[in-house]
């Protein structure tokens, strides 16, 4: 019997709450397989927490985030709240939470599945042997910089600051050059350092690290060759390293690569072994509330918890080889199905992952 792991659930808003029911039901089948025993503990956060108690982010839920050791989030947002004041966008609370609970890494692999190359838009000989890893900052750049309007000689103008300083830099590229090591031993690091000072920064200190991690096979990429090249060829690339909006941007890029957005897991971590772990997409409001939403994204990021948090590594295997044995059966939500008339609910993938899981 092993110890009790305490999860912080946080659905959120649209297909949030759809997605998260299904990986909680791969939860539950691993403590009836693996004799694990989970606490959940649920919070409010999002567009439902702006209604319920008029802010995204709650004291309560960020408390029940700091006094779990995961959360497992769905997605947030809507046109319902996506033009409020700033206060209550609900991307304050996203980057609010990550900043709280100060998870600067976010680990976005994105695997080929051998089935899903015909989801693809493009050619599987052109996918052969792709699976790859984005390694975003999560907690600094753009996002986090100071912004505000202003009246200028045409008008008002609206300004974003983009900010790094080179501890931030460091503890990302060290991370992704780790990941690199227990991988191929390539990392990408992409900036914009023919332009952007921040990229400039980025890339000095990238070549400062890079000695420290003599195996590692280092290139620099710009971002605007890397979009390019990661559809040119995705297969070159293993661990991709980048600032904030880039790996925002890559990622959702890169997602396309593996067939839809719905397959795309996270993992978002600080220093220690605590995590946050989501699927890569939002909350889908034209598909919410349908039955329809691809539930595997979140599914995987169950694996991605039990292996970077806890350490389930055999537990974390079973959720993704059932994920493949259904996959591989031809099973398929409307996102990922060639023949549409075919698919089948959030529901019924969900409930064929947790009875293809065994040990
Ligand atoms: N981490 C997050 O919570 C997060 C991430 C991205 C966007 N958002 C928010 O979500 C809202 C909608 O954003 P968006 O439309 O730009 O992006 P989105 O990812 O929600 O949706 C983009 C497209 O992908 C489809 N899609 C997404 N997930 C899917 C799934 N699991 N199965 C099948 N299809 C899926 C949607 O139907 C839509 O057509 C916005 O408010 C945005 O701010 C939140
Ligand atoms: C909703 C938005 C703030 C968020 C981001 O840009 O980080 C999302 O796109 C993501 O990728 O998690
Ligand atoms: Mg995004």
């Amino acid at each position: 019997m092993s110890e009790v792991k305490k999860i912080a659930v946080i659905a959120g808003d649209g297909i949030g709450p759809e997605v998260v029911g299904e990986a909680i039901k791969v939860l539950k089948k691993t403590e009836e397989l693996f004799g694990y025993k989970f606490e959940l503990e649920h919070g409010l956060f999002g567009g439902i927490a702006i209604d319920e108690k008029g802010t995204p982010l709650p004291q309560e839920t960020l408390d029940i985030c700091k006094n779990a050791d995961a959360v497992l989030l769905g997605a947030v947002g809507g046109p319902k709240w996506d033009n409020n004041s700033k206060e209550l966008r609900p991307e304050t609370g996203l980057l609010g939470i990550r900043k709280a609970l100060g998870l600067f890494s976010n680990i976005r692999p994105a695997v080929v599945f051998d089935c899903l190359k015909d989801a693809s838009t493009l050619k599987p000989e052109v996918l052969e042997g792709t699976d790859l890893i984005v390694v975003r900052e999560l907690t600094g750049g753009i996002y986090f910089g100071e912004k505000f309007r202003r009246e200028g000689a045409q008008g008002e103008e609206a300004v974003d600051t983009c900010v790094y300083n080179v501890t931030e830099v460091e503890r990302i590229v060290r991370q992704a050059f780790e990941i690199a090591g227990t991988r191929s031993k390539r990392l990408a690091s992409v900036d914009k350092a023919n332009v952007l000072e921040t990229s400039r920064l980025w890339r000095e200190t990238v070549n400062r690290i890079a000695p420290e991690y003599p195996d590692i096979e280092l290139e620099h990429v710009l971002v605007d060759n890397c979009a390019m090249q990661l559809l040119r060829r995705p297969s070159s690339f293993d661990v991709i390293v980048t600032e904030n909006m880039f790996g925002d941007i890559l990622s959702d890029e890169a997602a396309m690569l593996t067939g839809s957005i719905g397959m795309l897991s996270s993992a978002s971590l600080g220093e220690g072994s605590f995590g946050l772990y989501e699927p890569v997409h939002g909350s889908a409001p034209d598909i919410a509330g349908q039955g329809i939403a691809n539930p595997i994204a979140t599914v995987l990021s169950v694996a991605l918890m039990f292996k970077l948090t806890f350490g389930y590594q055999e537990a974390g295997d079973v959720i993704e080889r059932a994920v493949k044995q259904v996959l591989d059966a031809g099973h398929r939500t409307g996102d990922i199905a060639v023949d549409k008339s075919k698919a089948i609910g959030t529901t019924a993938m969900g409930d064929l992952i947790v009875a293809a899981m065994a040990r």
